[in-house]
């Protein structure tokens, strides 16, 4: 598979040289991707991604739906400007109701909860845009998100709807800092522990800021995870700060603290049942064992191909492991993992983006927020547990939410192969009220076919 473009190419050309199965896939009959027109079809896929579009959001119950347009939701024109340059056309519900609230005076906290993929970055991205004085060089606004990858993304993000702002931007990522440096940017994005040591380093300055953004605020402020680092930066912050949290999953056990961290906040909320996007088909395979978990993957790989896919383990050795293994059977797929030094973490995230890579193996470090439009298949090889070994249905909506983004359709295939993780994954699906469908180990043919036209 992953050869190229050639989406839905199902042909098996597994144990070729790179060169072969290029040259292989150039043989296709006519170019599959050209239509009479002219077209190209990757123009025809998103003219139709654009049409599906238009009448997701014309549906008042869809989290995509709103009323108003970007003019109306008192933006800087050269915000508006920026907004529209990035092809968007209308805003999505949790922009709509979010940004007038965000932007209102006197500001006053935010805690926002909508689906994975519905455009919560722009809302937190225009906010901090809007409220910065750019006649002050120094940093009033600070966006902490749990990982560099998401941390660079959001940076992307920003760079595009500050386009036509004469922002200055900083990012407080592990190497981002020379030593010495001190920043002057007007906006810093970054992770809790680098943010911490800059400003015990005095590189910081916490003095003029206006705005405190939590993305992924639950992992953020989750005990077992980042609080204490999140805490004490806010605690640094001036007191008057406005505090913006944004996630798709609040679980009762943090809800208490968000309410503390972001007083008298406004809130928006998803009722239980709301969390999971209907675009996105959940699957899964019931397995023999480990070693026929294995086997089902690999054959699996062999026999679909399709645009770009996560595969989620457990633990780093285990990414590490199934990637030499997939190798060693042909696969052309590459790990990315928490252990890595930062270069190799921006190569392998830069190629994943711009498509070089299509099959990432990867553990929960980019489980949340990454945005890849392509990637139409995500695959928890493990089924997520949290710290105390208990299904974990929140990590679960962020994976399968790698897929499925802002109206597209996507799959996730659930591996398991005895009973304890046959228990998990309907712990989860029972949190969820989510229909997961078996799909047979014994036909792989049938089970391609199945997850193809899921992907219709
Ligand atoms: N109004 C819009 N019109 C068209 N596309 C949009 C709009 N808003 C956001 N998008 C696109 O939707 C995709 C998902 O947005 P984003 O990454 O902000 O989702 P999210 O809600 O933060 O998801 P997650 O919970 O996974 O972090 C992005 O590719 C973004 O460019």
């Amino acid at each position: 598979m992953d050869i190229d473009d050639l989406d839905f190419v199902t042909d098996n050309i597994q144990g070729l040289s790179t060169q072969e199965k290029k040259a292989e896939a150039s043989k296709e009959p006519e170019n599959p991707r050209n239509n009479l027109k002219g077209e190209s079809a990757s123009e025809k896929e998103q003219a139709e991604v654009e049409v599906r579009l238009a009448d997701i959001q014309a549906d008042p119950d869809s989290p995509l739906y709103s009323v108003k347009s970007f003019d109306k939701l008192g933006l800087h024109e050269n915000l508006l400007k920026g907004i529209y340059e990035m092809k968007f056309t209308k805003p999505s519900k949790i922009q709509e109701r979010a940004l007038p609230l965000l932007l209102a005076n006197p500001p006053r906290n935010m805690i926002g909860q909508s689906q994975s993929g519905t455009g919560k970055t722009a809302a937190f991205v225009l906010t901090m845009l809007s409220r910065v004085d750019y006649d002050l060089n120094e940093p009033q606004a600070l966006c902490l998100a749990p990982s560099r990858e998401l941390a660079r993304q959001i940076m992307d993000v920003l760079l595009q709807m500050g386009k036509y702002t004469p922002v200055k931007s900083s990012y407080a990522i592990k190497d981002s800092l020379q030593k010495g440096e001190k920043i002057d940017a007007h906006i810093v994005i970054g992770t809790p522990g680098t943010v911490s040591d800059m400003i015990r380093k005095r590189a910081l300055s916490l003095r003029s800021m206006k705005l405190l953004v939590l993305d992924e605020a639950d992992n953020m402020l989750d005990m077992q995870g980042l609080a204490d680092q999140t805490l004490r930066i806010k605690n640094f912050m001036p007191k008057e700060c406005q505090v913006i949290l944004f996630s798709a999953t609040f679980p009762e056990n943090v809800r208490e603290f968000t309410k503390r961290f972001a007083p008298e906040a406004n809130e928006i909320r998803l009722k239980a049942t709301e969390l999971t996007v209907d675009g996105i088909k959940q699957f899964y395979m019931d397995c023999k064992n480990s070693q026929h978990k294995f086997e089902v993957l690999s054959e699996l790989y062999s026999l679909m191909t399709v645009g770009q896919s996560i595969i989620f383990v457990r633990r780093r050795d285990t990414a590490e492991k199934i990637t030499q293994r997939m190798t060693n059977d042909g696969h052309a797929v590459v790990f990315l993992h928490g252990q890595m030094d930062s270069e190799r973490r921006d190569k392998v995230m830069d190629d994943f983006r711009n498509g070089e890579i299509k099959v990432l193996i990867t553990t929960n470090v980019i489980a949340r927020g990454i945005d890849i439009q392509q990637v139409n298949l995500v695959i928890n090889y493990d089924i997520p547990i949290d710290g105390q070994g208990r299904p974990d249905a929140e990590t679960y909506l962020h994976r399968i939410g790698r897929t499925g983004r802002f109206g597209r359709t996507g799959a996730s295939v659930n591996f398991v192969h005895d009973d304890e993780s046959l228990e998990q994954m309907e712990a989860i699906q029972n949190t969820l009220c989510c229909d997961i469908i078996k799909v047979p180990t014994d036909d792989l043919e049938e089970a391609q076919k199945i997850l193809k036209k899921a992907l219709k």
